[in-house]
């Protein structure tokens, strides 16, 4: 069976040995003038009102770097171009295994608006430390920090 087949809906797919869902999400690191593109999670359902980079499931065929297009455009009206990979997650939330590459956005269009997200922002990274992330995204901050010369928290 191939691996397109294997996908379901909302972008996972079953690990046959573990019989936990493998979702497969595709986050942006937007930057501009040493700051950084964040989303706030919705009210209610799963971590509610956390701070995370912007992005979301692939759906059915997508490949990362579509879904990433799709979902940036849905959630914040702009549209990216120059995808480069810089890092990904993987991370065991119990109920489900995230996989989760984060992509630099080389270039984007348009203004950041909450169209799909519970609101967005540009924040300089020093302001992150008082920001409540998905515990997934730990490593990436850390990643992130390490970059500049910084550590996180
Ligand atoms: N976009 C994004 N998702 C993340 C990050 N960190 C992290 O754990 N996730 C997880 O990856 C999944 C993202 O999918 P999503 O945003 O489409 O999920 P959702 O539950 O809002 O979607 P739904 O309402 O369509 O079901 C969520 O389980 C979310 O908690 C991150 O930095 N960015």
């Amino acid at each position: 069976m191939n691996g397109r087949k294997r996908m379901e809906q909302g972008g996972s797919h079953k690990n046959k040995d573990a019989e936990k869902p493998l979702l497969l999400v595709s986050a942006a690191l937007i930057m501009q003038e040493n700051r950084v593109l964040l989303t706030q999670r919705k009210r209610g359902g799963h971590l509610a009102l956390h701070w995370e980079f912007p992005g979301g499931k692939l759906h059915p065929g997508e490949s990362p770097e579509q879904a990433l297009v799709r979902e940036i455009e849905e959630e914040v009206g702009l549209q990216i171009e120059a995808l480069t990979p810089w890092a990904f997650v993987s991370h065991d939330y119990g109920t489900f295994h995230l996989l989760m590459p984060l992509f630099r956005v080389g270039r984007f269009y348009g203004t950041p608006q909450a169209l799909d997200v519970h609101a967005v922002a540009w924040f300089e990274l020093p302001s992150l430390r008082q920001l409540t992330f998905p515990p997934a995204d730990l490593p990436l901050l850390a990643q992130l920090f390490a970059e500049q010369g910084l550590t996180y928290p």
